[in-house]
């Protein structure tokens, strides 16, 4: 689990709360003390496009809300069906914001492949296996390089 606290900031724009990256584990459930921060990155050609990747969308759920965020290994098990989503926290102006995340993740000694009852017949795998260790590792050394991490774990069959 994670406490972020992020102060006010007098110029939000010098500043970021939590650089970009996906989440390394499964699913992440996220809460917040009511002050916006949280953004979400649009898909490459989804809207705007901005720089390398899509623009950000601010996420703005009901108050009392959680938020789900999917992480690496949820694209890992589902063989790229469901994409880790990318995110960042802002700053605010006005006030401060404390979230709190709560990570679901497997053992370290783990092995990570697409699940055989999601994949079909024939289907090719976009994923080798792994220990969660292994990808705790590479992870931390490309610090939220999304396209980096996957790379070590793909697997070369097109
Ligand atoms: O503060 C937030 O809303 C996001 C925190 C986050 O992305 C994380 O702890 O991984
Ligand atoms: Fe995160």
């Amino acid at each position: 689990m994670n406490v972020n606290h992020y102060v006010a900031c007098p110029d939000p724009s010098l500043t970021l709360g939590i650089a970009p990256h996906c989440d390394p584990n499964v699913v992440t459930v996220l809460m917040d003390n009511g002050v916006r921060g949280l953004q979400a990155r649009r898909r490459r050609g989804e809207g705007e496009g901005e720089g390398e990747g899509g623009g950000w969308v601010d996420v703005d759920p009901p108050p009392g809300a959680l938020v789900v965020n999917f992480g690496h290994q949820m694209e890992a098990v589902t063989n790229g069906r469901v994409r880790a989503g990318e995110h960042r926290a802002v700053t605010s102006a006005r006030a401060a914001r404390t979230s709190l995340a709560a990570f679901v993740m497997p053992a370290m000694g783990y092995v990570v492949s697409p699940a055989p009852g999601v994949v079909a017949e024939g289907e090719a795998l976009l994923f080798r296996s792994y220990t969660y260790q292994e990808f705790v590792s590479v992870y931390t050394a490309a610090t939220g390089d999304r396209d980096a991490v996957l790379a070590r774990f793909r697997n070369n069959n097109g």
